[in-house]
């Protein structure tokens, strides 16, 4: 969809100043939600690293906003939780107050998720009702409030997937569309806030500068879908150390499950030595895109974005490091999933920056 003068009624009725003013709301709402996006993966992190995922046993979407509010609650919740294998295996005779300490991350995960609903729905009908979003962009925001909704429901299909027999983790396939329907929905709004504050297309750059930006857009995608797997199969407990694995550069078994695409996302020492090659081609090709943006003198956002995506690949390479030699302490593990996202916000908003004109 164009973003030209039509989404914003004003401009069209002659009142420029009304429209700058109409497209800067429209785009701090947006980034505003990009940001609770952000505290929300980080959260989510965090959830999973410490264990707390698996909490709460049911899908309340209006009445779960309340936590329990009396002991005979906390109890019925308690004795909820204690019907599935992770109780069993893990977490046999914590107590009531064990209990509470892994409910509160999973509650305010669940929480920070309405809220951004309704961050995002309250807004959106008032501007439309008022003529700040014009017709043109109200069906794409009303169709990603929509993913919004679904995204809730995928949580829970991922942490029902925590309650089969014997498990005491969810579906590693489960976490990752979690972990990419959240990164879709946020570079889509992300887009959107961007072609709402900069809707003239000015081309800077080269067609060699452009290639190498869409090159750093889908190697951080892949770099973080396969850091997915890494965390669902908790392949970060095994191999720390770097660069080797187990004294070797590649793994021995990596190719140890037949069909050999099983190794891709079920085999520890592939997800990992996979996730570690993709980051390390990653992290070159942005650094090369940052020095081909240096060369072709780019300006303003574009050169902005492009350091800020060189800094961010470093930083987050750097801490991916330091997660596995410490064997992923929650605090390291959660700055590394949220760093993934700095990063992949500076690749989009260098693609923006650098887009073509059609
Ligand atoms: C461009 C660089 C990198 C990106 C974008 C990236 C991205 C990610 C993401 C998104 C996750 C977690 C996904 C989730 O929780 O669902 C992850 C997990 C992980 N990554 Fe990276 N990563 C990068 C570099 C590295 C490097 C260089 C290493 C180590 C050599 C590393 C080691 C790990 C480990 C051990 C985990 C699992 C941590 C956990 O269980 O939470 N990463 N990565």
């Amino acid at each position: 969809m164009p973003f030209d003068d039509r989404n914003f009624p004003a401009a069209a009725a002659g009142a420029p100043d009304a429209a700058l003013r109409n497209r800067r709301l429209v785009a701090t709402w947006l980034f505003s939600v990009c940001a609770m996006i952000w505290v929300m993966i980080a959260l989510g992190g965090a959830t999973r690293l410490t264990g707390s995922g698996l909490s709460i046993m049911e899908w309340a979407p209006l009445s779960g906003t309340l936590p329990p509010l009396s002991e005979a609650e906390w109890q019925r919740l308690y004795g909820l939780y204690q019907q599935i294998p992770q109780y069993e295996l893990l977490n046999k005779g914590f107590g009531i107050d064990g209990f509470k300490q892994i409910f509160w991350l999973e509650w305010t995960h669940r929480l920070w998720g309405r809220l951004i609903g309704v961050v995002f729905l309250l807004p959106l009908i008032v501007l439309a009702v008022r003529g700040a979003i014009g017709r043109h962009l109200v069906p794409r925001l009303a169709l990603l409030f929509a993913l919004g909704g679904l995204q809730g429901a995928v949580g829970w299909f991922m942490v029902a997937s925590g309650f089969f027999p014997d498990s005491t983790t969810v579906s590693p396939y489960r976490l990752v569309v979690h972990l990419t329907l959240a990164l879709v929905l946020y570079v889509a709004i992300l887009w959107t806030g961007l072609s709402v504050l900069r809707p003239v297309r000015v081309l800077s750059g080269t067609p060699g500068l452009r290639r190498l930006v869409k090159l750093s857009v889908v190697l951080v995608s892949l770099t973080i879908l396969a850091g997915g797997f890494v965390a669902g199969l908790r392949a970060g407990l095994d191999y720390n150390t770097f660069p080797l694995m187990d004294g070797r550069l590649v793994p021995e078994g990596y190719a140890r499950l037949v069909p050999f695409l099983r190794n891709l996302t079920e085999n520890v020492a592939a997800v990992q030595f996979d996730h570690r090659l993709l980051a390390t081609v990653t992290a070159l090709v942005a650094l090369a895109t940052l020095a081909a943006g240096l060369r072709a003198r780019v300006t303003g956002l574009a050169l902005g974005a492009l350091l800020a995506l060189g800094v961010a690949v470093a930083a987050q390479y750097a801490l991916g490091v330091a997660t596995l030699l410490l064997v992923v302490p929650p605090a390291l593990g959660t700055a590394h999933q949220a760093v993934a996202v700095l990063v992949l916000t500076a690749a989009i908003v260098s693609l923006h920056a650098l887009r073509r004109v059609s």
